[in-house]
């Protein structure tokens, strides 16, 4: 009877999750097998891309330890509010609608220091208890490896339109790269393809691509696993740039070389999840 008595508000929780996400159209999850590879950055300006399409767009941070989102997005001393229906999210640059952690701390340096039920446990009640807008795409970072964030979003989110995965040159990149596609496959979540940031640097002015950080496997990962190479992200110093700036780079830099690969990862994303 105790059981039962547990277990109901659990589906309760998954059930108002699944509710409250199913209004949003395309769910795509972002991870990487390995941290450091640009993932949060890339959910981050892929969100900015489409919705400088005009698309309505919203991103969760589930990279709990190492949230960034908000960071990446200049959204310095923003904070969520909440009213009786749930918590809303914060509205970041053009209209982009963010829901992170770090978002909801007195400090946003304060460690969160969550084991894995404890994480899981917050990402359902994220997704459940935010006041998700209606919109055409959520992303969702995810912290690097397959652990209990990949996992609480693959069970809590049935309907996700598919997984990109970020890797970078010599990141180990093909065993790391392997298990992440076998965790988005054992999921039944559709491979939508590989993303290779800091992929190769161009001097401005020149077209010469050099390997600053070792030969691109990009496209060899991708037909090994039978996917696409969605896009090749250069290296580019701006983006550090804009970070110190606090101006996401996307906005800061439209013409920088890497704002142009995102512009057309962003169509890529929508050419293979509209067809
Ligand atoms: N193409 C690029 N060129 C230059 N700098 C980049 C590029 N991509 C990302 N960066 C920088 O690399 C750093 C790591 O990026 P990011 O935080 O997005 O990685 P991550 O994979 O999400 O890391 P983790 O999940 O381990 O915290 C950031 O400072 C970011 O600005």
């Amino acid at each position: 009877m105790s059981g039962t008595r547990q277990i109901q508000p659990v589906f309760a929780l998954l059930n108002k999750a699944r509710d409250r996400v199913g209004k949003i159209k395309h769910k795509i999850m972002v991870l990487s097998g390995k941290g450091g590879v640009g993932k949060s950055f890339i959910s981050s300006m892929l969100a900015l891309a489409l919705a400088e399409k005009g698309y309505k767009v919203s991103i969760l941070d589930a990279d709990i330890h190492g949230s960034s989102i908000p960071t990446i997005l200049g959204l310095h001393g923003m904070r969520h509010f909440a009213d009786e229906e749930g918590i809303l999210p914060v509205e970041g640059p053009l209209g982009v609608q963010v829901v992170a952690i770090n978002l909801m701390l007195d400090s946003p340096d304060a460690p969160v220091v969550w084991r894995g039920p404890l994480k899981s446990r917050a990402i359902t009640e994220l997704l459940a208890k935010v006041k998700w807008p209606e919109g055409d795409f959520l992303v969702i970072d995810l912290p690097p490896g397959t652990g209990d964030e990949a996992i609480t979003v693959v069970q809590t989110i049935r309907d996700l339109s598919g997984a990109v995965i970020v890797t970078a040159p010599n990141m180990l990149s093909e065993l790391i790269v392997s298990k992440a596609i076998n965790f988005v496959v054992k999921n039944n979540v559709k491979l939508l393809g590989i993303v290779e940031n800091m992929s190769y640097f161009k001097c401005p002015g020149s077209d010469v691509e050099y390997n600053l950080l070792g030969r691109s496997t990009g496209e060899e990962l991708a037909k090994k696993y039978q996917t696409k190479l969605l896009a090749r992200i250069p290296l580019d110093p701006l983006i550090g740039r804009a970070l110190e700036e606090g101006v996401p780079y996307l906005l800061a830099y439209p013409e920088g070389e890497a704002a142009k690969a995102i512009r057309s990862l962003a169509e890529e994303i929508l050419r293979i999840v509209q067809s």
